[in-house]
């Protein structure tokens, strides 16, 4: 299988009440968020240019998060425990249909932290 992948940025708050409350993360905090989305295809898959799907092609996605997702407390958005883990599948289930290729998803809080949602890659004929 190949794989291609995009990093995309926002800024956003939560807060993770499910915590118990002398967690530091159970108060309300910022993130400069990355996500990284990542795309396989098999080599018979892919289109006459040989590509996944075009890198062009996540300029929706990139649409959506600046509009969805950025500047926003993300517990009003997503209506879930917003761990990293959370988004991530998340993230993802609002995607695979549009982008049928779609095989994980990265979500990173920090520069040291990285959550993955990550699948099998299914035989779909690029640009599906
Ligand atoms: N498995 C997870 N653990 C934690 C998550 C998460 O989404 N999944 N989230 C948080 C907090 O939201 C926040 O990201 C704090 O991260 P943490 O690395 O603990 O904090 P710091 O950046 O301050 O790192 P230090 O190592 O303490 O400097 C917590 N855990
Ligand atoms: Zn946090």
């Amino acid at each position: 299988m190949l794989t291609i992948s995009k990093q995309f940025h926002f800024s956003a708050s939560h807060v993770l009440d499910k915590l118990p409350s002398w967690h530091k993360c159970a108060r309300m905090h910022g993130h400069n968020y990355v996500v990284v989305m990542e795309l396989s295809a098999h080599p018979d898959d892919l289109t006459e240019a040989g590509f996944v799907r075009d890198y062009g092609d996540l300029d929706r996605f990139k649409t959506w998060v600046d509009e969805t997702l950025d500047h926003r407390h993300l517990n009003e958005v997503m209506g879930i425990s917003t761990s990293a883990e959370n988004m991530a599948l998340w993230i993802f289930s609002q995607w695979v249909e549009r982008y049928p290729e779609l095989t994980a998803v990265w979500v990173s809080e920090t520069p040291r932290t990285w959550a993955v949602y990550r699948v099998e890659p299914r035989r779909t004929p690029a640009g599906g």
